[in-house]
């Protein structure tokens, strides 16, 4: 039985958050492989304004060093709103005896309960938590949502293919995708050198970003 984490997003841009995350994930978890999912079109925020493409070319270029992590296109295929509990039951059908994993962000788990069929996602996969600084899963409904689902250790997971939640010790990295935008508006209005653009950026994106000319408005 596989061990098979999924870490979906919408990566604009990918930074080393997420890039540290999954390999931290990967490793600490020893899962058979990690793929990262992401989105189309979010279901909870304003649609991004750099192309599914564009978003799912900078996660295959960060993620290229790494043979244990992979890129999934699964949600750009479709083009309504791209549900987690949608891209499980897929997934799901497709792996249907093997243990999955969706990683999210401690910012995320407290925003959980209000997912779309959020209860159905716990049928059909346990929740990996990474932590992120500023972020602690303090209200009702995520003290509830633990009371029930959380996991005390990594060889818990491998009591169920499903329905868990495991908050990992990882190292924390304090980025945003925004900060990280509005870094590169701010180096675009006053024509600064790229190098000044923010530090957690990953090296083969910024690249990509300086050749495309993304997120300069
Ligand atoms: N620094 C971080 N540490 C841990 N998890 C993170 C970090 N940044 C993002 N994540 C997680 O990665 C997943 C995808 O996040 P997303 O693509 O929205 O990045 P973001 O930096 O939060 O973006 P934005 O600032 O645009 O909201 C989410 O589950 C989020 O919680
Ligand atoms: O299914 C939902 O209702 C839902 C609500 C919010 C976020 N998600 C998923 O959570 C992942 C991280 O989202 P985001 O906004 O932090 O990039 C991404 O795969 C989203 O599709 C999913």
């Amino acid at each position: 039985m596989a061990m098979l984490g999924f870490y979906g997003g919408t990566f604009d841009p990918i930074h080393q958050g997420h890039l540290q995350s999954v390999l931290y994930v990967q490793q600490y978890c020893q899962l058979d492989r990690l793929e990262l999912i992401p989105c189309h079109l979010p279901p909870h925020r304003t649609h991004p304004g750099v192309s599914s493409e564009h978003r799912a070319e900078m996660v295959r270029l960060a993620i290229a060093p790494y043979p244990q992590l992979a890129l999934n296109l699964l949600e750009l295929a479709k083009n309504s709103p791209s549900y987690t509990v949608e891209t499980m039951e897929l997934l799901r059908a497709q792996y249907p005896n093997d243990t999955l994993l969706f990683v999210i962000g401690m910012d995320s788990l407290t925003q959980f309960h209000r997912w779309f069929r959020y209860r159905d996602i716990l049928k059909l996969c346990h929740l990996l938590v990474c932590q992120r600084p500023g972020y602690q899963p303090e209200s009702i409904e995520t003290k509830a949502l633990l009371a029930e689902h959380q996991l005390a250790a990594v060889s818990d997971l491998h009591s169920n293919t499903q329905g868990g939640i495991l908050i990992l010790p990882n190292p924390m990295l304090d980025v945003s995708a925004t900060a990280i935008r509005k870094s590169l508006q701010q180096s675009a209005n006053i024509q600064s050198h790229p190098q000044q653009s923010h530090r957690l950026q990953i090296e083969a994106v910024q690249a990509y970003i300086l050749e495309h000319q993304l997120y300069q408005v």
